[in-house]
């Protein structure tokens, strides 16, 4: 295992299908997230900016290249291996929350544990932390179907940070909320990496939420197009007049 904290991926390229069919989502790219940073993928519809997130959270496997997630490398793991490491190290949000409705926020959040072993009162009792950590701990009880979108956008973000996530991906996290909620829950990630070490990419449409993160990247065609730092302050965007 390399001693190499947080997200890197080197020469990543990854081919959809096969023969006249087949389309080249990434070619050939390069990504450090360091603990502590928030990274931020932009680019058109269609330019790879998924396929990362999902090859760099194990969901996907990529052609070639590698992924290590705090020195595991995903792309040399078995299958078993990629799955341990995905419910133990990385937390993923998505844009419709995955949530199961007939669980509770608690056992929402708790799942990832329990399929990792965990025995469910520790388990609960940790997803109960994690709420807690996204203010929603008088939620626990409480079904999918009856909570707001920004609620709900909460429960996966507690699902994604329960125990000891290091690798945050969040694809579109904002879409379904307005953008107060959206906003919130923007700083929420913020939140867990300054605080505790985890590295995290957000891919958006929207300037304006990357302007949380640390740095932008801009994919096209598969490939880093650019990159920029941060953009001004969030806050001081949220700020200035409409
Ligand atoms: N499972 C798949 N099978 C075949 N092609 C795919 C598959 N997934 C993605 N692609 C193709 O790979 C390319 C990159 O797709 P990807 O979803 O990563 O882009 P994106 O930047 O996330 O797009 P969007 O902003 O629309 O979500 C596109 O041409 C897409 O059609």
């Amino acid at each position: 295992m390399e001693n190499e904290q947080g997200l890197v991926v080197r020469d990543l390229t990854r081919i959809h299908g096969d023969g006249a069919q087949a389309v080249q989502a990434l070619r050939g790219v390069q990504l450090t997230v360091r603990p502590g940073e928030l990274v931020a993928v932009m680019g058109p519809s269609g330019s790879g900016k998924s396929t990362l997130l999902t090859c760099a959270g194990g969901l996907d496997r990529p052609t070639s290249g590698q992924v290590l997630v705090d020195g595991n490398d995903l792309t040399t793991l078995s299958a078993t291996a990629v799955a341990a490491v995905r419910r133990r190290l990385i937390g993923y949000v998505f844009q419709d929350f995955n949530l199961i409705p007939a669980l509770t926020a608690a056992e929402n959040v708790a799942l990832p544990l329990e399929l990792d072993g965990v025995r469910t009162r520790v388990a609960r009792k940790q997803a109960r932390a994690a709420l807690a950590e996204v203010d929603i701990d008088d939620l626990t009880d409480r079904f999918p179907d009856d909570m707001s979108g920004g609620q709900r956008q909460r429960v996966a973000i507690a699902r994604a940070i329960v125990g000891e996530r290091r690798l945050l991906l969040a694809d579109e996290p904002t879409g379904a909320l307005d953008s107060t909620t959206g906003e919130a829950v923007l700083q929420l990630l913020r939140d867990r990496c300054d605080q505790h070490g985890i590295a995290g990419v957000l891919v958006t449409h929207d300037a304006r939420h990357a302007a949380w993160a640390d740095r932008i990247i801009y994919l096209r065609d598969g490939r880093i197009d650019g990159q920029t730092d941060a953009l001004p302050d969030a806050d001081v965007l949220l700020e200035a007049p409409q």
